[in-house]
This record gives structure tokens, sequence and C-alpha cells, in this order.
């Protein structure tokens, strides 16, 4: 399956993932309030029933926005207008959150980092870029103004803490206060400071506020982390799909005419100095008349059959290809000019021979006719020397011209050469139109024939060497 979620389902998505991120906080705020008697020493009531109405409110706004993008599928100016508000929206709540809630560094952490990674995942990155910095410049400025004299709401109550400090437990400003103001407090009721009272508080203070930072942010990141990982494998597999479609004909499941000169070229740029190097361009005969007389099914069919010859009479290393309509283009690396016209006849009576039986009344047998073309080690000398001198014939006219109209693709650099090194760039095409024209002959004498291009190319039979002239 090809990953072609729209983008508002894709919102939509992550609308549902902050939606269950809500009511998790909402559980807790719940919790907090069953269990009153316990945990009221830490936490300020008040301030959670404020927290509890927001959360509500951002809970029900998330319910309604994971149903409102599929509406808007269509309205893209819409839909981005919802996304940026979706992220603004969770950004501020997120910081509201960690603000209240105290800004543990887990907590904060996995929020900023995890929560963008996801939304970029989902949604356009530009909205989750600037909500990112946004985010971060939130989480600066809660951590930062307590120090300049400025009280920010805390849910915390700590009373107090052990004394002397312990190096290991970060302690925010509004922690220093609270024992600052338990110490004085209780020095005054009291004229002294019990320990095991203290040690007491600040383990059960601790724990609570650390389970519910763990609480906060451990599941979200698991969650992430696997759907970060199943979105991963879902990109994955629509890429092998894609390729897989850009490679492969979807009818004779031969590679594609892209992917076949691909990998022509790929061959043609490891060729070995005594290696040849032969193309075969092979056409069916008379195709339009199968179409006409039995119909486009039966056309099909028969490009299927012919397809499946080709693959069992040639080897794996062959690189065969569906290059045009009912053409195929055959590249035989390191095949000399006689074996490959030996391939060629074989081929061509392999598939005169095959019985493409339609049904019970109807069988018929289809020929083909074939060009052949064969890349010599002298020929490949030839090219890449005229190829030379052409290119440096080239330099020598550019330099010529006056410097201000000397072009930048025109430098040495930029020059388009092979990576077979000194052919020329399109040297794959230059094979196959040589090919071309032995099966343009093929087809002029008759069909169901093989023909040579080298031999006609020797005999100086109405076609020119690959390079243009006679080599
Ligand atoms: N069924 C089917 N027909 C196709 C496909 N691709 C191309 N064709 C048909 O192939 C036919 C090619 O016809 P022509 O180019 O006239 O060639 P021909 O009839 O084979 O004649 P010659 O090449 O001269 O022997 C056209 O009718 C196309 O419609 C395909 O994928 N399926």
């Amino acid at each position: 399956m090809i990953f072609e979620w729209q983008a508002a389902d894709r919102t939509s998505l992550l609308a549902l993932f902050i939606l269950m991120e809500v009511f998790s906080h909402w559980l807790w705020c719940f919790f907090v309030w069953c269990r009153q008697d316990t945990y009221g020493a830490y936490v300020d009531m008040t301030l959670l029933y404020f927290l509890w109405i927001g959360v509500t409110l951002m809970g029900a706004f998330s319910f309604w926005m994971s149903g409102r993008f599929s509406p808007i599928k269509k309205d893209n100016g819409s839909l981005h207008k919802w996304q940026a508000i979706l992220v603004a929206l969770y950004s501020t709540y997120i910081a509201l959150v960690i603000l209240v809630m105290g800004h543990s560094s887990l907590v904060s952490g996995i929020s900023l980092v995890g929560g963008a990674m996801l939304a970029m995942m989902l949604i356009r990155r530009r909205y989750v870029w600037r909500a990112f910095l946004g985010h971060a410049a939130v989480i600066l400025a809660v951590t930062l103004i307590p120090y300049f004299g400025v009280a920010l709401p805390n849910l915390r109550q700590i009373t107090i803490t052990s004394f002397p400090l312990n190096t290991n437990n970060y302690l925010a400003y509004n922690e220093m206060k609270a024992i600052e103001s338990a110490i004085s407090a209780s020095a005054l009721k009291n004229g002294l400071l019990s320990w095991d009272s203290l040690s007491q508080l600040r383990f059960s203070s601790a724990f609570f506020w650390r389970s519910t930072h763990i609480y906060m942010a451990l599941p979200k990141a698991l969650f992430i982390v696997y759907i970060f990982r199943a979105l991963l494998a879902i990109l994955d597999d629509s890429k092998k799909e894609i390729l897989q479609h850009a490679n492969q004909d979807e009818l004779t499941q031969l590679k594609s005419r892209r992917y076949g000169l691909t990998q022509m070229k790929q061959a043609l740029a490891t060729i070995k100095d005594w290696q040849d190097f032969s193309v075969i361009l092979l056409d069916l005969d008379l195709f339009k008349e199968i179409n006409d007389n039995y119909g486009h099914e039966v056309g099909d069919r028969v490009l299927v059959e012919v397809a499946q010859t080709l693959s069992q009479s040639l080897t794996d290393e062959t690189i065969i290809s569906r290059y045009g309509g009912e053409e195929f283009l055959i590249v035989l690396t390191d095949t000399s000019h006689d074996s490959a016209m030996l391939i060629a006849e074989q081929l061509r009576l392999s598939i005169a021979k095959r019985v493409i039986a339609v049904n019970d009344n109807l069988s018929f047998n289809v020929t083909t006719s074939l060009g052949v073309y064969t890349l010599t080690y002298d020929e490949r000398t030839c090219i890449r020397k005229a190829h030379k001198k052409s290119v440096q014939k080239d330099d020598e006219s550019q330099f010529a011209k006056p410097q201000t109209f000397r072009s930048r693709s025109s430098k040495r650099g930029n020059r388009p050469l092979s990576t077979a090194a000194q052919l020329p760039h399109d040297i794959c095409q230059r094979l196959i139109s040589m090919a071309d024209k032995a099966l343009y002959e093929a087809k002029s004498c008759g069909r169901n024939h093989v023909v040579s291009a080298n031999e006609m190319s020797a005999e100086g039979n109405g076609i020119e060497s690959l390079y243009g002239t006679q080599l």
C-alpha cells in the first residue's frame, strides 16, 4: 500500500494523539481530586480546579478537531488554518501544563522533541518548526522568570524538604522558596526542626511528583517512538512499492524502459576493455492486426507471453526491458556479435514456435523482427577519440569567445560526460538507434528476420557508423 493519506487524515490523527494525551492529564486531575485527602498536602487544590477546567476544554477541542479535518479535505486554505491553530494551541497547552505542574526536564524534553518529531511527520513542517521554537522559548522563560522575582502559578505545594540538600535533588525556584518559608515557619513555631518529619515530607512529596512526571512523560515517549517506527515502516514499504512501480512494467513484469536504460548505462560504465557489448531491439510483427482482430486483451496476453519467452530464454544477467508498446530492449553485456546474432535468432524461433492459446477455438503464433548491434572494443576506442576531439574543439571555440559570454555550464567540470569516461553521455541512445535501424531493415525485408546493424554499417548499407561518420 502506498502511503497516500491526505494531509487532512494525518492532521486528524495528530488531533487524536493530542486528545489521548489530554485525556491522560484529565485522569491525573481526577485521581488527585479523588485522593485529595492524601495528596492535598502536595497539590494546590484551587489551582488544580483551574487546570482541570483547562484540560477538559482542551480535550473537548481536540475531540472536535479530530473530526473536523475530514470535511475540509479539499479546502487547502481552511486546512492550513486549522492545522496552524491545532499546533499553536497544543504548544501553548503543553507549555502551560509544564509551567503549572512543575517543569521536569523529562516532561519538557519529551514534549518538545517527541511532539515536534511526530507532528513533523504528520503535518506541514513549517508550522511545527515555528511552534517548536515558540515552545522552547516558553520553557526557557518559565525556567528563568522566577529568578527575576516574578511568581508563576505552580501546582506543587512543597512545604518542606531535607536539609542539608541532597545534591542529586534538583530544586526549582519555587521549591527553594517553599523550603525557606517552611524552615522559617517551623523555626518560628517550634523553635527547632525535626529531621524525621523533614525526611518524611520530602520523600512522600518527591515520590508523588516524580511519579507524576514519569506518568506524563514515559507513556508518551513510548507511544511516540512506536508511532514513529510504524510510520517509518509504512514509508519504507511505500518507497519499495513506488520504486517497483517505476522500475517494473506492470503488464509484462519486465523492467521498465527507464530502469532498463539506467541498467544499460551502468553496465556500459563497468565494461572491461576486452568485452563486447550487444543490444537487441525486438518488435512484434503486425501487432496492430492482433489487436484489431482479437481485441486489446488478447494483444496484452501476447505481450505477456512474449515477455515470458524472453525471460525463460535469457540469463539473469541479461537486461530485458519493455522499451515501447510492442518493442523490447535486450542488453547483452560481455557478448560478442556472433553470439548476439545467435541469441537473437534463437529468440525469434522460440517466439515463432510458441502457440498463443486464447481459448479452445482460438490459438495462433506471432513473429518478431530483431535488430542487433554490437559495440566492440575497437569501436569504443574510436568513439572515445572522436568524442575527445569534439570536446576539445568545443572548448577551444568557447575560449575564443569573450569572457563575459562564457556560461558557467560550459566549464569543463560541467560537461556531460558519461560515467564510462570519454564516452558521450548519449551513448545508450546511439546504440539503440543503431539497433533500431537494423530492426527497420528487418521489417522492410518481410519481417520475422534478424538483421545486424554492424554488418549493415560495414557494407555501407544505408547507415552511418555510431559516431556519425564511417569508422
Ligand atoms: N494490446 C496492446 N496493444 C498495444 C500496447 N502498446 C501498444 N499497442 C499497440 O501496438 C500496435 C503497434 O502497431 P504498429 O506500430 O502499427 O506496429 P505493427 O502493427 O506491429 O506493425 P509492424 O511493427 O510494422 O510489424 C498499436 O496498435 C498499439 O495500439 C499494449 O500495451 N497492449
